[in-house]
This record gives structure tokens, sequence and C-alpha cells, in this order.
């Protein structure tokens, strides 16, 4: 990472009084109206930690960058889970860009993060050329599926699971309540999955309304299990439409959909695929090994509408990102990590086993070498090493090190990050 000269400006952490310039620059950076209304400078003044929030200031005081980051935690294979430096709020005003601003900005942002004692930083990226550059890899995929509901072979007199368990429509308070410890269960099981805020809760059920975003209430529900536990929920709007026919052709968007068994996820695939008039299901961000589309009797009526890198990794400690997850198998390799920041780089032995891995600092012999993006890439079990070194960004010093690398690092399921923090 190199950091030009910078402009005039001066980048540093923001004071209360400045959160509104600083959020009408954020809008303005996303191609939003800049009008930002009390409610939302008010909310962000007490939410956020604001010697996290950074922006670029003009000589008379104007905001022309901005940069927040917040404490999160990722698990990992095995259910481990990281201190991560969570990274969003990005933006540059356009009269102020390509000036070295963000550069600036995410320098400090994640030597602080290093110093704390994070793992790893996280984002998700709105362009994929941005954050390579800053030793960022895109560490796992997110799949939307687009369901022919019609085609699906799903039985049409379904209407509530068969084995005792229940779906009920919730209103938001409830949701709010039984959510986040659902969310927290689950998300410690699967790899990819981060932390939410309290905040995040708020915003989803309406409680955190802004004037300049206003709320439409979506639909909620809860899965129980046949003991009454709730081990599913979702969350989902529908668009009503009737074509000219006057038949009923409404999409159903699914915005969240978490089953804390097998059982509740495919139960509540199952009703919103069945709810009537709905003839399309957008699945909203799952993992490319969804059970989707295979709990359909015909997989085909689903098809992929997007898929893309999601969650972006930019590991700050590689010992401690190594030794904190799980292995399948056993298996050593003397690694060169390249850190052109020098955050994270060095050479290590990394020694591999199902009861657990050490990663030290070693002087042998390395026998695969690799970017610090690649290994945040490589780290959940997303991508092969095999394949990276195909495409000429590992360099195997051994051969057959890469594969060595792969059978430790692939993992029975696709890491899964549903979340745009
Ligand atoms: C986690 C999130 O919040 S994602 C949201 C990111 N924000 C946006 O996309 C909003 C619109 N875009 C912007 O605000 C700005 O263009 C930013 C924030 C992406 C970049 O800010 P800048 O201050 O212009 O970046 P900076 O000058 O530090 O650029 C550093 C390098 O990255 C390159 N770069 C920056 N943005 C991009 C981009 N979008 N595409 C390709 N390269 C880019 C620059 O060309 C420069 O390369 P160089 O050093 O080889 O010349």
């Amino acid at each position: 990472m190199t950091t030009r000269p910078g402009p005039a400006e001066t980048v540093r952490p923001i004071t209360p009084e400045e959160v509104r310039t600083w959020s009408r620059a954020l809008n303005t950076g996303f191609v939003r109206s800049p009008t930002v209304s009390d409610e939302t400078v008010d909310r962000r003044r007490a939410q956020f930690d604001l010697s996290r929030v950074r922006g670029a200031f003009t000589d008379t005081g104007r905001a022309v960058a901005t940069f927040r980051s917040f404490a999160q935690t990722l698990t990992v294979p095995g259910g481990a889970t990281v201190p991560t430096d969570a990274i969003t709020n990005v933006t540059v005003t356009p009269t102020h860009r390509r000036r070295g601003l963000l550069t600036r900005m995410m320098a400090d942002d994640l030597a602080e993060a290093k110093e704390r004692g994070d793992v790893a930083a996280t984002l998700i990226a709105a362009e994929y050329p941005i954050y390579g550059r800053y030793g960022f890899g895109p560490a796992t995929t997110a799949t939307t599926w687009e369901i022919d509901v019609p085609r699906t072979g799903l039985g049409p007199r379904w209407s509530a699971p068969e084995d005792g368990a229940t779906i009920e429509l919730v209103d938001a308070a409830e949701y709010r309540k039984e959510g986040p410890g659902l969310h927290d269960r689950l998300r410690t099981r699967v790899a990819g999955m981060v932390s939410r805020e309290p905040s995040w809760w708020d915003r989803d059920t309406g409680l955190a309304a802004a004037p300049e975003e206003p709320w439409t209430e979506p639909f909620f529900a809860l899965y129980r299990s046949a003991r009454g536990e709730v081990e599913g929920l979702l969350r989902y709007r529908i668009e009503g439409k009737f074509s000219d026919a006057v038949q009923p052709v409404c999409t159903a968007t699914v915005l969240d959909l978490f089953g804390e068994t097998p059982a509740a996820e495919r139960a509540l695939w199952h009703y919103v695929c069945a709810i009537d008039w709905v003839t399309v299901v957008r699945s909203g961000l799952r993992a490319p090994d969804d059970l989707l589309p295979d709990l359909l009797p015909d997989p085909r009526a689903a098809r992929i509408v997007r898929q893309s890198d999601a969650m972006w990794v930019r590991l700050l400690d590689v010992a401690a990102a190594l030794e904190a997850r799980s292995y399948g198998t056993s298996g050593a390799l003397v690694i060169e990590v390249r850190d052109e920041a020098g955050l994270a780089g060095g050479r290590f032995a990394w020694d591999a086993a199902p009861d657990g891995a050490t990663c030290v600092p070693s002087a042998a012999a390395p026998q695969l070498t690799l970017g610090v993006a690649e290994l945040g890439a490589l780290w959940l079990g997303e991508v092969s090493a095999v394949r990276l070194a195909a495409l000429g960004r590992v360099v195997e010093e051994e051969a057959g090190a890469a594969a060595v690398a792969d059978a430790l690092l692939r993992t029975s399921r696709r890491p899964w990050c549903p979340d745009m923090f």
C-alpha cells in the first residue's frame, strides 16, 4: 500500500458536531440526496463509536470523505469466533477522488485494528477493483436464486410442516425480541457469518426509521419446533400484481431466512413458496451451496439471477487466523505471506490437525508463497489453492504444496455471509 503525499484536506476521526457534514458527504458519495434529518444525526451521535468514524475535511470544515469501522466477530470453520474490524460507509466526494483520501483513511484504520488485536478486517465491496490493493481478498460468495413457483413441484396443498412444527406470522416487536438470540446461535455455527449490532435489528424492525428513509413493514415469521422452540426466522416482502389475464403474479423477496436446523430451513422455503398469489420467490443472498435449489422437487425451477463476491477479508494476524479455525485432516506447510503494507506478512510454519493447529514464524524455505489477499480468500474455505496457483496468484515453491493447502482448508459447506454491512 503506498501513501501518496496527501491533499490539503485533513483526515481524522470526527467530532459529534461533525456528524451532519459527515452524513451529507456519505450520502453524496453514495449518490443519494445529501439531505440528512435531525433524527439520523442524533441516532448516529448516540450509536457510532466516533473514534472509529473518520472523515476528510476541507479548511472550511466541510467533510469530503467518510469511513467508519466497528467491532464485529466473525465465525471461522469449526465455530470459533474471532474479533474483526468491520469497515463500512467508505466514500470520497467526486470533487476529491483519486487523490489518495481512501488510502489514507484505510491505512489509519487498519493500523489501529492491528494494534487492537483484531484478527482481520472485513467489508462488502461496492466495486471489485477497490480493495485488493489494501490486502483484502473475496472470502465468501453470495448467490441469489429466482424460483418459478408453479414449476417447483412443491405440493400445492401444503399449509404447515408435517412434523408438528409451526410457522407463525408475528409483528416487528416479537421478531425484534426473538431474532437476535436465534441469529447468535446460528451464526456461531456457520463459517462466514458475522455478529449483528443491536441497531441492525432496530433498522429491520422499523425502530430506526428516519424521514429520508421511510420504513414500510415487511412480513415477519417465526418457525417453532414441535417442542415450541424458536428455530427459524423469516422476513420477506411481497410485490402484489395481477396480470392482464387477471392472474395473480406476485413476487416474494426473502430478506432474511435463517433455520437453526435443516428442517426449519426447508420448512421456511416451503412456506414462502406456498403463499397464495406468489408465483416468483427471490432468495436474497445465499451461499452457493444453499439447500436451494435442491430442496425443490424440480431444482430447475430455480435459476441463479445473481452470483458474486460477498464479504472480503483482510488478515491482520496470520498466526491467530490459521490457529483459530478447525481442520478436517493433518498436514504441515511453510508459507511465505506477502503484505506490502507490512501488517501481517512473514514466513510461517503452519501445522494443522483435527485436534488443533499451530502457526509460528519460521526461517525454513517456503513451500507456498502467496499474498495476504489470497490467504484471506482461502481462509474460510471458499476458494481452492490449486485453482489460485493455476491463476498465477499463489506460487508453489514445492510441487504439490497447493494441494496440501487445499486438503487442510477445504470445508464440507461453503462459508456464508448473508449481511450487507
Ligand atoms: C466498504 C464500503 O463502504 S464499499 C463503498 C465504496 N464507496 C463507493 O463505491 C462510493 C463511490 N466511490 C468513491 O467514493 C471513491 O471512488 C472510493 C472511496 C471508492 C475511492 O476513493 P479515492 O479517494 O478516490 O481512492 P484513492 O485516491 O485512495 O485511490 C487509491 C487507488 O485505488 C484506485 N481506485 C479507487 N477507487 C477505485 C475504483 N472504484 N475502481 C478502480 N480503482 C479505484 C485509484 O485509482 C488509486 O489507484 P492508484 O494508486 O494506482 O492510482
